[in-house]
């Protein structure tokens, strides 16, 4: 089996994508296809062909943060987020993924309430739970460079459809321009949703700020994304390396998304390395993969070839993830399913 099938065949975990940014090509033109014909109006058509990250444009970190209003666009209604919902989960389940959190932040469109974002996101995920093989459910996400009062109004929902669905909407997160606004602001509603049982991730270290990836570490979240600027070789120091050598913080890495917004230069300097040989607890993700033009295999294919792990490390990483997924009753099934492939494939 040459590398890519292998990793497509390998049932793996998925921890860390956004749905705005995981809308494949076909999911857009769908979605623009079926605005048109409601008309409603959507700004996607000038920009859906500039929508992929290609290799070897210029855009960086800041620049990505426009194209997801094109995404936004295209899924404010009801009917075209449920559609872009259960396209992305298949797109998920073909690629052969058994296991998915997606997460997303609640928004007030012209067609809908945040509220109805939630619910339309929850129908959506129960349906896919019912008729797909892979198993779905939901982070909710606050984005850092909104106000804190709207990140207070997104726990409160988070939490309330925590106590209704408590299989379903598992976490609460902390994403958006690491540019923009400050962790210590979103504190009280990140620690309220901690309370009430909600698990709870991090967009950490996505830029230098040693100072606030102190803090964020020392919140402990549950697991943190990226955690590119925490080494000393990356923009980090002794101290903000120490505090994750200790706490061992789950990270969810994304290669592609970290190359394509040029926080990382190349693969093989990549902070996968470091993190790797200190044993940190590491989930491969895909971040944005339609942003990235990108899959959970191909972040799996890119990694082996690039850090030389061979097919029964990969499928150990994959297992491994189990370990860190927010539906803490999934564990159990999951891990069984990937030793199946384990031991059938004698890796
Ligand atoms: C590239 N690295 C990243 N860093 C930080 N936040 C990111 C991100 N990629 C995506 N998002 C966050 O996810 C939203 C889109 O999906 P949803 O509308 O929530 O489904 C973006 O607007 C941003 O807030
Ligand atoms: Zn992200």
């Amino acid at each position: 089996m040459d590398l890519n099938t292998f990793c497509r065949e390998l049932p793996k975990i998925e921890l860390h994508a956004h749905l705005n940014g995981s809308l494949s090509r076909s999911t857009m033109l769908q979605l623009q296809r079926y605005l048109a014909d409601f008309g409603v109006s959507d700004k996607s058509n000038a920009f859906l062909d500039e929508f992929q990250i290609g290799s070897g444009d210029r855009r960086n970190l800041s620049d990505c943060f426009q194209v997801f209003n094109i995404a936004h666009s295209l899924t404010s209604t009801q009917d075209t987020l449920a559609m872009a919902t259960a396209l992305t989960l298949k797109e998920f389940e073909d690629d052969g993924c058994c296991y998915i959190e997606l997460r997303s932040t609640p928004r007030d469109t012209p067609h809908m309430t945040s509220r109805q974002y939630i619910e339309t996101l929850i129908e959506t995920l129960n349906t896919a739970n019912t008729n797909l093989s892979i198993i779905s459910c939901l982070i909710i996400s606050i984005n850092r460079g909104r106000l804190p009062s709207e990140g207070d109004g997104i726990a409160d929902l988070a939490i309330e459809y925590h106590k209704k669905y408590p299989n379903l909407v598992v976490g609460i997160e902390l994403s958006g321009n690491p540019t923009v606004g400050k962790f210590q602001d979103f504190v009280p509603a990140l620690q309220r949703a901690r309370e009430a049982g909600l698990k709870v991730t991090l967009h950490c270290g996505e830029i230098s700020n040693p100072e606030e990836v102190s803090d964020m570490l020392m919140f402990k979240a549950d697991r943190i994304g990226h955690g590119i600027c925490i080494h000393p070789n990356y923009g980090g120091n002794e101290s903000t390396w120490n505090l994750l050598c200790n706490y061992q913080i789950p990270v969810e890495v994304c290669l592609t998304s970290n190359i394509n917004t040029k926080s990382i230069l190349q693969y093989s300097s990549h902070h996968f390395k470091e993190l790797y040989g200190a044993n940190i607890p590491i989930i491969l993700c895909t971040d944005d993969k339609g942003v990235f033009a990108t899959s959970l295999s191909q972040e799996y294919s890119i990694c082996a070839e690039t850090f030389g792990l061979d097919a029964s490390k990969l499928a150990r990483l994959s297992l491994k993830a189990c370990d860190y997924i927010f539906m803490t009753d999934k564990r159990k099934i999951l891990r069984e399913k990937i030793l199946n492939f384990i031991n059938k494939n004698e890796l």
